[in-house]
């Protein structure tokens, strides 16, 4: 999708409804699956998948563990609940133009859905987060917004689109909630769900050190490249939010940096020295914990979708 081509929502939706059974056709609630989380298929029943190819307007993922397919079915108990779970999602990094990675969304709200589930991989900045903790994300930190690279600058959608969109309460309260009562009920550790705050970066490079106690100094708990821009066309379009992160590594050590200074004077006094080395974080790692922990984060999202009063 090119910089300026408005894409037509009513081309995309006649495409997606065309392939679909009349009682998936008006999903009520939207899933992203972030990198290596897409095992969410698993938990739809009477799964119809719609290649992204096939749907006027949408790009394609190139990153490892992302598909490139909406997952159409029902979820949770009973009659289920229609969902769409994108399989794959654009990232700017890829060179996916701002309006492409939001599009998606914007197309799923189209659709008629009412809540947004987004979910994503993740560095650990807060110490107290070890790899495998799910964070109910409650407030973000996003730099590109602040200087100059928000997602929804350009011409309104739509009149009906709000300009100014305040986001003091972008995540869902009563969404967030559900979710840790979904925690109780599937009997997690208190410690397997926490909270906290999203740095959004552009990627694709991850933080250096200096780069990630920067961001834990500005009061984030992970960081990530993703959902931000998701989350923000959502809220323009009236939906409710909740987004949660795979912390898959640790970005920053609790013991500050490994010092070649140090470590040289003291090998000169003849004594040995053992500093914190960082963790070299790699896209196989992250996709490695996403497989090993993204069962935890399905069983979550399904129980949070089967208990979603109609207009929470
Ligand atoms: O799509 P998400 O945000 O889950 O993916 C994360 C961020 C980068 O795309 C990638 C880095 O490993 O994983
Ligand atoms: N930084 C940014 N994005 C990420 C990371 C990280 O350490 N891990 C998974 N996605």
């Amino acid at each position: 999708m090119s910089e300026h081509a408005q894409p037509s929502f009513a081309a995309a939706v006649a495409a997606i409804t065309a392939l679909l059974p009349e009682r998936l056709q008006k999903p009520r609630v939207g899933i992203v699956c972030g990198s290596g989380l897409g095992g969410i298929v698993d938990c739809i029943r009477e799964l119809v998948l719609v290649p992204y190819n096939k749907i006027p307007g949408f790009s394609e993922s190139t990153v490892p563990g992302h598909k490139s397919s909406l997952a159409f079915g029902l979820m949770g108990p009973g009659e289920g609940v229609p969902v769409v779970a994108m399989l794959g999602r654009f990232h700017p990094y890829e060179g996916h133009h701002m309006r492409a990675v939001v599009y998606p969304i914007r197309v799923m709200a189209k659709l008629g859905i009412t809540d947004l589930i987004v979910t994503n991989a993740a560095g650990g900045l807060n110490p107290k987060l070890a790899v495998g903790t799910i964070v109910v994300i409650h407030d973000h930190l996003a730099l590109p917004n602040i200087s100059g690279m928000n997602p929804l600058l350009g011409p309104l959608m739509s009149p009906e689109h709000q300009r100014f969109i305040p986001l003091s309460d972008a995540y869902s309260p009563a969404l967030r909630r559900l979710m840790f009562l979904a925690a109780h009920h599937l009997k997690l550790e208190p410690s397997a769900l926490a909270e906290g705050t999203y740095a959004w970066v552009s990627g694709p490079t991850y933080e250096t050190p200096a780069e990630g106690r920067f961001l834990r100094l500005a009061g984030a708990d992970v960081v990530g490249m993703s959902t931000v821009p998701e989350v923000l066309a959502a809220r323009e379009a009236g939906l409710n939010v909740m987004a949660l992160s795979l912390v898959t590594n640790a970005v920053v050590i609790p013991d500050g940096y490994r010092s070649i200074r140090e470590e040289v004077l003291a090998e000169l006094a003849g004594k040995r020295v053992e500093l914190p080395v960082a963790d070299v974080v790699s896209h196989d790692e992250v996709l490695e914990v996403g497989k090993a922990k993204g069962e935890v984060m399905m069983k979550l999202v399904e129980w949070v979708v089967g208990s979603i009063p109609s207009g929470v």
